[in-house]
């Protein structure tokens, strides 16, 4: 029998939804998982923070609990521009030593403090890598000791003070063009000195390392910032804002159509063009100066000196006054004289000469390290001058019998000799010191020819046993504020550094000797600053041709507020600005 065939339509498939709804059951379970996840997660972090807490080799040190848990505390404090002072107000309320970070020991504490940074010599941390130059190291960021130390012996004689006092002319002869300058300017000009001094430490770095006469205080006069200074007052922000963001999210920033934003991004660019320059001359130079029949100089030397501007500079090292050379004497002399550059190139290391790479990458590390550091101490100096005249007083008299013409500088010799100046210099540096923060070291994986300071379980910081990876550091600003040491630690007294006649020379001598050995606005060490001879004569220099020449006079608006100290591994005043006013003296007419 066949079958009747069905007459009912096929059934229509079913049409999915284009965002198919879960089902109760899908929704509960997703959820249930993200709880899940959740609670894992919140478990892994309270376990991770019991053990940091209780278990880990550095619970015992004191500290907050939540820095000992996560690093974010900390991190807060260095966006807020505040690190010193929080670490400061730690040491105060938990001792000497204190756990600000899960792995990171602060302390505060002389003997510490030398076996740290000058008797084991530990190596820095990661964080100086922030401050690469041209993507390469110098000699800050090189962190391993043993490689450091070859940096060091690259540059070290540049800074030694013989070689100083033959670049006199050139940091004088810049000094007296921005004297110039603001003897020039119209009367109650308010300058910002940060500006003024950046551009100056610039022209004297730039004229003693590469016998090169940039002109940044001639271009800043007229209001054209020298695109040299701006690319150094910009490599900090850009180093924080690059290991801020990922690497794709820089690379975008940078392509936003914006000239100041391309500057700061090209920063580290326009220094290595700036420097690649300056060896590609100083190369030709050298090969030229080879070619002579005789005499032949030695490599060291910059074959053509600066030419000199005015009377600003002494080269005798007696109290009278003396002649500037003139620019056809100055050969003679020059020959005697090293700049940095030609001193690198020269460099040999294991019979290598320096790659050129790192030649350029060194000499931007010392613009960068010499240039924000000496303008930001010369302003707080100068800042702090319009606030006390009794000081001012007592500088005067001293600069104002060792130069009686307003225009010539003194000779470093008489520079050194001025006590209450370098009393004051002192006294600038431990209060206001520029690089007052943390300088990190690392605890090694194995004890250096100095076991002493190890046991079993690792470094011993005061009784506390550190394990190798451990940060370890101390900080300027601390050491700086001992009342223990420096009586009355927030008072600005450049007396403390001078003898008292009516109290025992001996005990005399003691006390000052343990205010030095507290001292590290240069930092300490092996790793100490090494720029610090310049940065001294650059001080002295400049301190005594503006005192010696000018009033200043504060400017509405600056005040213990704008000048309030904030750091970020360099301290800055909060307003990012000093102004000031310079009035000619009538003795410097
Ligand atoms: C008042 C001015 C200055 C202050 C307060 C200062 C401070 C410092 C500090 C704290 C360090 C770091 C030490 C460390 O990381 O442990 C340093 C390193 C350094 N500074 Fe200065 N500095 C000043 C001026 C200069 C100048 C004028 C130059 C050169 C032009 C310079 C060149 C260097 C170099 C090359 C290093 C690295 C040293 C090394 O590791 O071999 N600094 N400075």
């Amino acid at each position: 029998m066949r079958r009747t065939p069905c007459l009912l339509p096929p059934p229509t498939p079913l049409k999915a939804p284009l965002h198919p709804t879960p089902s109760r059951h899908t929704m509960s379970s997703t959820f249930a998982l993200s709880l899940l996840a959740l609670a894992t997660l919140f478990l892994v972090l309270v376990v991770r923070a019991i053990h940091l807490l209780f278990f880990h080799p550095l619970s015992s040190i004191p500290g907050p609990w939540y820095a000992a848990v996560s690093s974010l505390w900390i991190t807060t404090h260095v966006l807020r521009l505040q690190q010193c002072k929080t670490i400061h107000a730690l040491f105060q309320t938990y001792g000497p030593v204190v756990r600000i970070a899960p792995n990171k020991i602060a302390f505060c504490d002389l003997s510490a403090m030398k076996s740290v940074y000058s008797t084991c010599k530990f190596d820095k941390s990661d964080y100086y890598k922030s401050l690469l130059t041209n993507d390469n190291d110098h000699a800050m960021t090189t962190l391993p000791h043993a490689q450091h130390s070859i940096r060091r012996k690259a540059y070290a004689a540049h800074y030694m003070p013989s070689n100083l006092a033959k670049l006199q002319p050139e940091i004088c002869d810049a000094t007296g063009q921005m004297i110039d300058t603001l003897h020039n300017l119209p009367s109650n000009t308010a300058l910002d000195t940060l500006s003024l001094f950046r551009h100056l430490a610039l022209d004297i770095i730039v004229a003693s390392s590469y016998g090169f006469r940039l002109g940044a205080v001639g271009k800043w006069a007229v209001e054209a910032e020298e695109g040299l200074t701006v690319a150094i007052g910009d490599f900090p922000k850009r180093g924080i804002l690059r290991s801020a963001v990922p690497k794709w999210a820089w690379n975008l920033v940078c392509k936003i159509p914006n000239a100041r934003l391309r500057l700061l991004c090209d920063s580290d660019k326009i220094m290595a063009e700036f420097v690649s320059t300056r060896v590609y001359e100083m190369r030709a130079k050298m090969a030229a100066a080879q070619k002579l029949p005789e005499p032949t100089p030695t490599v060291l030397v910059a074959p053509t000196p600066l030419a000199f501007l005015s009377g600003f500079c002494s080269r005798s090292s007696s109290r009278s006054p003396s002649p500037c050379p003139s620019e056809d004497s100055s050969l003679a002399d020059d020959t005697e004289k090293s700049y940095l550059l030609p001193r690198l190139l020269a460099y040999k290391y294991n019979g290598q000469t320096m790659p050129e790479k790192d030649v350029i990458s060194e000499c931007m590390g010392h613009m960068v390290a010499g240039t924000d550091t000496t303008s930001i101490s010369l302003s707080f100096f100068l800042w702090e001058l319009t606030r006390r005249r009794d000081i001012l007083h007592k500088l005067r008299s001293e600069i104002d019998a060792v130069m009686l013409d307003a225009k010539t500088i003194p000779d470093i010799k008489i520079l050194n000799g001025m006590d209450y100046l370098n009393a004051f210099i002192k006294e600038g540096l431990r209060i206001y010191g520029a690089a007052p923060s943390l300088l990190e070291r690392v605890v090694p994986g194995s004890a250096p020819s100095n076991k002493h300071f190890f046991g079993a379980d690792g470094f011993d910081l005061l009784g506390y046993a550190l394990p190798p990876g451990t940060i370890v550091a101390t900080q300027a600003w601390s050491m700086h504020r001992d009342p223990a040491v420096f009586p009355s630690p927030e008072t600005f007294l450049p007396e403390r550094w001078l003898t008292s006649p009516t109290e025992d020379p001996v005990a005399e001598e003691a006390r000052l000797a343990r205010m030095a050995s507290y001292m590290m606005p240069f930092g300490t060490g092996s790793r100490i600053c090494g720029g610090l001879n310049l940065a001294h004569l650059t001080m002295r220099v400049i301190l005594v041709a503006v005192l010696r020449n000018f009033e200043i006079e504060a400017a509405p608006g600056t005040d213990e507020k704008s000048m309030d100290m904030r750091d970020s591994f360099v301290m800055f005043p909060a307003a990012m600005e000093c102004k000031l006013i310079f009035h000619p003296r009538a003795a410097s007419l």
